[in-house]
């Protein structure tokens, strides 16, 4: 999720929107106008009304930068009290330090930091509910050290995100974007067909019976197993532990999954243990056929290793959605024909947006009155 708005979508959910209208029906039964936002403006007024009252709902904190809209919060300020510091003039530090010591929940929007020094001012913070899939704008050891719990929107994202690492993989085997520049710039008359083989190699590969390895195999890495499983291709996973429930073939380590694959799409987290895990070994047993695609983080690759790598065609091709310092992407990628580059937007559908406002609103309901939460980040 980009620094800009990440929540933009057109439309709410129903117990979301069945609870506006329901407000926005008692306070003003008259006006049924309808704001840009898809809310009802006097359910949205209606709530700004509830601010006034609200001191008795769970306090809830928006940890965001100024820049960050929360769209969500006009529906969660009727359900919370909601504490905002990017609305008050005073700087964050001392608005949290007289105002937020009894916060119990966070919403972290979008990549937000949450430094120690944040932390320690929320002696009693219990949960965090990041809106990212990603969590490593969040100091991780410092909140497993409180026992901090966390949730991610990683099963909100999950599927789209999946069909954006699929899509990445056809393109680098079927170099769909590279053909189409061809023809943008008008070579098809001139140089005749799109050439198929590069240096004794074919460049074009098929699907079935392709060895695909995923490399974290959570609620994102599962999506993309099965849209692949339909493809034909063969999968296997590496993650921390074992997944019982789960039918493809497990390596502990990445090396040797890397081995045994003809790509490997990384969907892990970016943590302290996964920093760097696609290395030069890995590469190296990846091999020069072999291809990278990363929806996760661009802290996961070595990247400058791998800028090497596909310089060199020792590795086969790579599909990047994410960089190691974003927006900078090596320049030596824009050249390469076998290399499919994003800009970090694996996520952004409206649909994923939507899941997200769900998945926020669900949990901290389930956690102020105790019930299991989702998604629940494991560290
Ligand atoms: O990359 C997207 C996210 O972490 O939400």
């Amino acid at each position: 999720m980009g620094n800009e708005s990440p929540i933009g979508t057109s439309s709410v959910t129903f117990e979301y929107t069945h609870h506006l209208r329901e407000t926005a029906q008692t306070k003003a039964p008259n006006r049924s106008k309808i704001n840009p936002k898809g809310l009802p403006v006097m359910a949205v007024e209606a709530n700004q009304e509830c601010l006034k009252s609200n001191e008795d709902l769970p306090l809830v904190l928006v940890h965001r930068l100024p820049s960050i809209n929360l769209p969500l919060k006009a529906i969660l300020q009727a359900h919370f009290h909601l504490l905002d510091p990017a609305d008050s003039p005073e700087p964050a530090s001392s608005f949290l330090s007289s105002h937020a010591q009894p916060v119990r929940a966070l919403i972290c929007v979008g990549y937000t930091p949450i430094t120690a020094e944040t932390l320690n001012l929320l002696p009693s913070l219990e949960l965090i509910v990041a809106t990212s899939a990603g969590v490593d704008h969040i100091d991780l050891q410092e909140c497993r050290r409180r026992g901090i719990i966390m949730t991610n929107a990683s099963t909100a994202f999950a599927e789209d995100a999946a069909d954006y690492a699929v899509a990445l993989l056809i393109d680098v085997w079927r170099r769909i974007s590279a053909a189409d520049r061809f023809l943008h710039a008008g070579l098809w008359p001139v140089k005749g067909d799109y050439p198929l083989g590069f240096k004794h190699c074919f460049i074009f590969f098929c699907f079935r019976g392709k060895r695909i390895g995923i490399v974290g195999l959570g609620s994102i890495g599962f999506e993309v197993a099965k849209r692949l499983e339909a493809f034909g291709c063969c999968i296997a996973y590496n993650s921390r532990k074992k997944k019982p429930s789960v039918p493809f073939s497990y390596y502990a380590n990445v090396l040797g999954i890397a081995a045994d694959s003809d790509a490997l799409i990384l969907c892990s987290s970016l943590t302290e243990q996964t920093h760097h895990m696609i290395n030069k070994d890995v590469m190296t047993a990846l091999g020069k056929k072999g291809v990278i695609i990363n929806v996760g983080r661009g802290g996961l690759i070595d990247e400058k290793e791998l800028v090497q790598f596909l310089l060199r065609g020792d590795i086969g091709g790579a599909g990047l959605d994410v960089f190691e310092n974003e927006p900078d992407v090596p320049r030596e990628l824009l050249e390469l024909d076998n290399v499919v580059l994003s800009p970090h937007r694996a996520i952004f559908t409206p649909e994923s947006f939507e899941a997200v406002y769900d998945l926020v609103f669900t949990n901290l309901k389930a956690f102020f009155s105790n019930k299991p939460l989702q998604s629940v980040f494991q560290y």
